[in-house]
């Protein structure tokens, strides 16, 4: 397949250069780390090993950018200029593995082209050409709305032709759903708290955890997915548990001074339970605090 992702930082760098052990894949990155792919490839450490040599550009051409799939790794924030850039070329599918409700932005410019994804998959970019693989995780794919897809069973097999380890899911919204509900959980509580995943496992940052879950939840079934409040928790628990010791990106974001995925997550709750007239203080809070933060960014 020839594969193009868009935003090559942590996670695409490593979902990208596993793909390039089968696939014929465009890294859209920055520079330095454009360069030193493209001189030099790029190196996988951590948990998997791998070196190998997809091209990478920062710069890309419509040619550039017509494949068979466009994988979108860009913060949440950068999803509508990406997708604009992805509208100049000519992509049969196009799949974003970024965190947050970002279908809107891309939809919009590039239509019935796009499935929904998802990653757990860990990364962090160690430095130009270097990706390290924090937590081997798991892929999904699948149709914005749901159901069986042919075309996200191709996607599926291509990532384990690579030897990542996807699926198809047919219940795809109720999975993202699941996920926004984790990310609004856990990414605003410790970034705000500045503790590690683990902390919510008791104590006061669990009960609002917690509610950020069940609010989600709430939204999800007014926007007519299946999320019960126990299975939204308990994806919680399940998450804090199994990565006690992670710092969340939005933790990191915050301790590095950089943008939060606030509107992406927290926000997008709020925003989705407005139109529903579904009340989500906790969210509400949780997103005002963060973008309070925004605004005058203490980080020491
Ligand atoms: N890292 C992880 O382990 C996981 C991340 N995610 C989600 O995946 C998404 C990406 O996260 P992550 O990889 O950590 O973030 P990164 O910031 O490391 O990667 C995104 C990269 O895209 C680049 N980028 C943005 N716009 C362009 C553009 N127009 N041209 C070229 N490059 C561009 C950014 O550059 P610049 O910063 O200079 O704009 C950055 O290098 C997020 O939504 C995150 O929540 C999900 C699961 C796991
Ligand atoms: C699953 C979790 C919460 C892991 O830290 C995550 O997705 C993130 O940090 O963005």
């Amino acid at each position: 397949m020839d594969i193009v992702v868009f935003g090559a930082g942590a996670l695409g760098s490593l979902v990208g250069g596993l793909l390039a052990r089968e696939h014929h894949v465009t890294l859209v990155a920055r520079d330095p780390h454009a360069q030193r792919v493209a001189g030099q490839g790029l190196r996988v450490t951590g948990e998997l090993d791998a070196h190998v040599r997809p091209r990478a550009t920062t710069d890309p051409t419509p040619d550039d950018l017509t494949c068979d799939l466009a994988l979108v790794t860009v913060k949440a924030y950068d999803t509508a200029e990406a997708a604009r850039t992805l509208a100049t070329g000519d992509s049969d599918v196009v799949c974003s593995l970024s965190n947050g409700l970002t279908e809107g932005a891309l939809v919009a410019e590039l239509g019935d082209r796009v499935l929904a994804g998802s990653a757990t998959y860990g990364a962090e970019l160690v430095g130009p050409g270097e990706v390290r693989c924090t937590g081997v995780g798991r892929i999904h794919v699948g149709e914005l709305a749901g159901g069986e897809s042919e075309r996200a069973e191709r996607v599926a097999a291509a990532f384990r032709e690579a030897g990542l380890d996807c699926e198809a899911d047919p219940a795809m919204p109720r999975r993202r759903w699941e996920k926004l509900a984790v990310n609004a959980g856990i990414n605003a509580v410790t970034a705000l708290a500045r503790v590690e995943n683990g902390a919510l496992a008791e104590g006061p940052g669990r009960d609002v955890a917690h509610r950020a879950a069940r609010e989600t939840a709430r939204v999800a079934r007014a926007d007519g997915v299946d999320l019960t409040d126990d299975a939204a928790v308990a994806a919680v628990d399940t998450v804090v548990d199994e990565t006690a010791a992670n710092r969340s990106s939005m933790l990191q974001d915050v301790l590095s001074g950089g943008r939060t995925e606030v509107d992406a997550i927290s926000g997008a709750v709020v925003d989705r339970g407005a139109d529903h007239g579904v009340a989500t203080p906790t969210n509400r809070t949780l997103a005002a605090l963060l973008r309070a933060w925004g605004a005058d960014g203490i980080t020491e």
